[in-house]
């Protein structure tokens, strides 16, 4: 996360816009830490016979009534500047964030109430604010800094209040609330970390507000007073006598312009680099080169192969370097065809769903030696294509269906969205087509759930809807990552039957994705067992309880209880947890929790093999076990 967030950062600043307004800020605050301490003299130095001088060699802005530099007087006073707009800012922005968050800490009456109060002064200017502020608390600097920070705490608690709102219906803040958490931990352990950066954006922004406001204050002369000086008070001494010596409101000018554009540039190049990450998804292209990995099988594509994958690697950047969670899958799909992956979590499965949904986000890498899909070359086809093909041809089916949908649009929309975007449908046609599709997957009176939203579904419902989606246009293969996991037994039940009766009958291609091998073993016609980011074992599902050959696949099906298995002794469970990604271990990744390993397991990582049966598996004792195979594991 923090890595994450850094990169984040790093990005921001690798911008043209964002390393430009990185120097100017950093150039600022350096300025206002130095100055005083280097030309405090030298700005404050009276020359009574030098009063109001034009630029010169000696003092290149001219010098004021009292025969001052200014072009000191403007250096100096960039800290106070600087410094009253900054302690605006944190008095602005920790009242709005007591007001935004008081519907948590405060709970739901009083919320409401602060509620109605910040959206009444969000109604009024923010300099207008200011304004009335500053006559409640009298002129001069205090007075200037508690008006310009009450009036920057409207718009930042409305903007809290909206993101803590979000956040709060979340499903861990829920889980949190059920778990006990109290309103203030709450509040500081599970909300704020998470809004915590769009806050950071706009207090950004709202100090280059501050620094333009309290200068204009200053320049009304109800902000900073005599002896001290900021920009806005030099600004208004300047104005006096612009047309004689222009210099004396040109520099303090222009350094509440340099000064304000610095924060804002700054604030809206992280926005725009944190929106770009957050709001656009940016997917990954995959590229024929990566890390090396193990030998696997070559890909049998059989007669018209709807997916092709060849050596599959997704890696990550990590703390000591890249992270391989998925180091090298082979699989084939032809029409119609079921093909289940199962592993324990970790394996890598949800990646290799999403790889070939080519839904991998930066700073995630997509690495394949083949990638194919429909005939077409993933790796090489535009963005156009990809999108149209995977638009109509691929339907993605997700564990949890109430996170895929949008929760503020109904049902209807979002189905139909699909066929106007990739099939040219208006709204008419699209919602008829939503309608028809919902019927397909028998969601019961669809003319009435299209108007629906979201949460108005039952949980198989929604899964239903979901699939209904993925059907909107023709696809060929249907991506289903642990799809019934969210949902009951009889509902899990009836969704399986479903995606089995929509391959039998439109010829899609199904990849299933789940963690539990019986369900993978009905619903699927091959079974690819993934271990620590490999295919250990590949083979049809009605030979997996006689024929199963990796230690791995075996100590999964022995720990499935069944009819049979005697309650009087434990359940069987695989002793030990898989490797971590980032420290794959040098042989096979399935050895330290293997009975059968020796020194050969821990020396080389096996490639799969072919018994010539259509059964491959990557063990250099499947042969032992295979004295075994006959009996059930
Ligand atoms: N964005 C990411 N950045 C870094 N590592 C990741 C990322 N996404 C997944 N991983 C790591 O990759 C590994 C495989 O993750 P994946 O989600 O594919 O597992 P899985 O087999 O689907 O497990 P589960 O059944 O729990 O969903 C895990 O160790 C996970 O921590």
């Amino acid at each position: 996360m923090a890595s994450r967030l850094r990169s984040r950062w790093a990005g921001v600043l690798r911008t043209p816009v964002g390393a430009a307004a990185a120097a100017l800020l950093a150039a600022v605050l350096l300025l206002a830490l130095l100055a005083p301490l280097l030309w405090s003299a030298r700005a404050n130095a009276v020359h009574t016979d030098l009063i109001t001088r034009g630029s010169s060699a000696a003092h290149w802005m001219g010098t004021d009534n009292l025969g001052r530099d200014i072009f000191f007087r403007v250096l100096v006073a960039t800290r106070l500047s600087v410094e009253l707009a900054l302690l605006a800012t944190v008095i602005g922005v920790v009242a709005g964030l007591l007001l935004g968050t008081a519907s948590l800490s405060l709970g739901a009456r009083a919320g409401r109430l602060v509620t109605a109060v910040v959206n009444i002064a969000v109604a009024f200017p923010g300099l207008l604010l200011a304004l009335f502020f500053a006559v409640i608390f009298g002129t001069g600097t205090k007075g200037a800094v508690l008006a310009i920070g009450l009036a920057i705490a409207p718009g930042f608690a409305r903007l809290t209040q909206t993101l803590v709102a979000t956040t709060s219906g979340r499903d861990f803040v829920a889980a949190a609330r059920v778990a006990g958490v109290g309103r203030f931990r709450l509040l500081v352990r599970h909300v704020l970390p998470n809004i915590g950066e769009p806050l950071v954006v706009n207090a950004t922004i709202a100090a280059g507000g501050a620094l333009l406001a309290f200068a204009g204050l200053s320049f009304l002369g109800i902000g900073v007073r005599a002896p001290d000086y900021d920009w806005g008070r030099l600004l208004g001494e300047g104005l006096s006598g612009i047309y004689v010596h222009p210099g004396g409101a040109l520099a303090p000018g222009v350094a509440v312009v340099v000064a304000g554009l610095a924060f804002n540039l700054f604030g809206e190049a992280i926005a725009k680099g944190i929106g770009q990450r957050t709001a656009v998804e940016r997917r990954v292209r995959p590229t024929a080169a990566g890390p090396a990995v193990a030998p696997t099988r070559p890909v049998a594509a059989g007669e018209d192969p709807v997916l092709v994958v060849e050596g599959l690697r997704v890696a990550f950047p990590g703390p000591y370097g890249p992270v391989t969670p998925v180091r090298g899958v082979d699989l084939a799909l032809r029409r119609g065809e079921a093909a289940g992956i199962v592993g324990e979590s970790g394996a890598g499965k949800s990646l290799t769903a999403l790889a070939i949904a080519q839904l991998i986000e930066e700073p995630g890498q997509v690495h394949a030696d083949r990638l194919e899909f429909l005939g077409e070359d993933l790796l090489g086809a535009s963005a156009r294509t990809k999108r149209h093909l995977l638009g109509t041809s691929l339907a993605m089916v997700f564990q949890d269906p109430m996170t895929s949908f949008n929760p503020a649009r109904r049902i209807g929309r979002q189905l139909a969205e699909v066929a106007e975007q990739h099939q040219g449908m208006n709204r008419a046609q699209a919602l008829a087509r939503a309608v028809d599709r919902l019927r397909a997957v028998r969601v019961p009176a669809p003319e009435r759930r299209v108007r629906q939203f979201p949460h108005e579904f039952s949980g198989g419902m929604r899964q239903r809807a979901m699939i209904s989606m993925g059907l909107m246009g023709t696809p060929a293969l249907i991506v289903a990552d642990e799809p019934t996991t969210a949902l009951d037994v009889t509902v899990q039940r009836q969704v399986l039957r479903l995606l089995e009766s929509i391959r039998a009958t439109d010829d899609v291609a199904l990849l299933l994705i789940s963690h539990d091998i019986t369900v993978v073993g009905q619903a699927c016609d091959r079974v690819l067992v993934m271990y620590a980011g490999r295919i250990v074992e590949d083979l049809p599902a009605a030979d997996l309880r006689t024929h199963a050959r990796h230690p791995y696949t075996r100590a999964l099906l022995a720990a499935v209880p069944d009819m049979d298995t005697d309650r009087d002794r434990p359940l069987a469970v695989i002793p030990g947890r898989p490797p971590d990604p980032a420290r794959p271990p040098g042989g096979c990744a399935f050895a330290p929790r293997c009975a059968f390993s020796d020194e050969s397991c821990t020396e080389a990582d096996p490639a799969l093999v072919d018994d010539g049966e259509g059964r491959w598996v990557a063990c250099w004792h499947a042969d032992l076990t295979t004295a075994a195979a006959g009996e059930r594991p």
